[in-house]
Formats: C-alpha cells, structure tokens, sequence
C-alpha cells in the first residue's frame, strides 16, 4: 500500500481539523508532553527507547527540516508510557549539523527524555505547531502507531520544529488511544 503524506495544518485543531475536546488539550499543548506525563501519571511515567541511529529521513521530514533528501540524519523513536501501556509514539529527526554547539548530548539520551534537553534552559525555541488526523495509509500511523489502528479510531498527531542552541530538530509525536482511558479532565 502506498504510504501517504501526512496532512498537517497549522490552525489549532479545534478550529480547522475537529481535534475532539479532551485529545486538544494534549494535542496544543505548548509545554514539555514529559513534564505533563510525569505530573499525570507520577513514577509511572517512562521512556521506551525504539530505535536511534542515522538514518535517511522520510521525505516528508527532509522538506520540513530543509534537508537534501537521501542524506542521514541522526533518528530517535520513543514510546512513552503512562503505567504499562503506552500513550504518546514519538520521532525526532536531528540533521546532522544541528549536533554540533553543544548538541552531542542527543545523540546519548537513551531513556532520558528529549523533551528534559529541549525545555531545560532558555536556549531552545519553537516553530509553530503542525497537527495531523491520521489516516491508516500515512506514512507516520505505519510507522509509528500500526498497531493502534485496529482500534478503529482517529490518531492525533503533531509536529514541532525545535530550536536547540539555535540548530533544528524535529519532533513528532502521535498521540495513542491509551492516552484518554479513564481521563479525568
Ligand atoms: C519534546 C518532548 O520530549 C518528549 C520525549 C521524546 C523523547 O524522549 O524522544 C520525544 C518527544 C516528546 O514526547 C516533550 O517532553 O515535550
């Protein structure tokens, strides 16, 4: 089956892609996704790491970040598990001029997570949100959350261009069905 590119929109989800209100709330969410785990699921929050290593990026990546395609970049993939189950499907895909300045720590990260570098300090910016209703075909849902599809349901996803020192990296992160069992709001 031919891998679709995503639809991202830059609006916020509930005006332009009918993002459902309890999903929103994570969805547009401007601060860490770890600091929001942690605060809601306390020790039960971890860092599955997927894989990480250079890789080529998907194209669709390759234009968002600028890049030649074909050419590597350094690529992490995380679950991130709220008790045993995991509720957010991650991918972050570094060019390889952005290790540089200070940067070679992500490329060490293991299960620590990426989002204790990017809100650390004040060296990290961040571009626009991009949000995307999955399809099952998207490249991403095919990557990253196959195995939630069977579920029958929309998967949420977005995309940020992080700022690190200056350098570019970009996140992606799916947003499982796990995530709003038993939400209290
Ligand atoms: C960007 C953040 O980091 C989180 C952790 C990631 C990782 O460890 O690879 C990737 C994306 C995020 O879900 C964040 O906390 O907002």
């Amino acid at each position: 089956m031919r891998h679709l590119f995503c639809r991202w929109y830059r609006q916020a989800p509930h005006r332009s892609a009918r993002c459902p209100e309890p999903l929103a709330a994570w969805v547009v969410r401007t601060g860490s996704l770890t600091t929001a785990l942690r605060r809601r699921y306390g020790a039960g929050f971890g860092v599955r790491l997927i894989d990480e290593g250079w890789r080529i990026p998907y194209l669709d990546e390759a234009r968002r970040l600028e890049l030649r395609p074909g050419r590597k970049a350094w690529v992490r993939e995380v679950a991130l598990y709220g008790g045993e189950r995991p509720v957010i499907r991650a991918r972050s895909v570094i060019p390889m001029r952005s290790l540089r300045g200070g940067n070679r720590g992500l490329t060490r990260l293991g299960t620590r997570p990426l989002g204790e570098l990017l809100f650390a300090g004040a060296g990290t910016l961040r571009e626009p949100l991009e949000i995307a209703r999955l399809r099952d075909e998207d490249w991403l849902t095919r990557r990253l959350a196959a195995d939630a599809v069977s579920f029958g349901r929309s998967l949420w996803a977005r995309r940020t261009v992080h700022r690190l020192n200056g350098r570019p990296l970009l996140v992606a992160e799916v947003f499982l069905p796990d995530l709003l069992e038993d939400w209290d709001g």
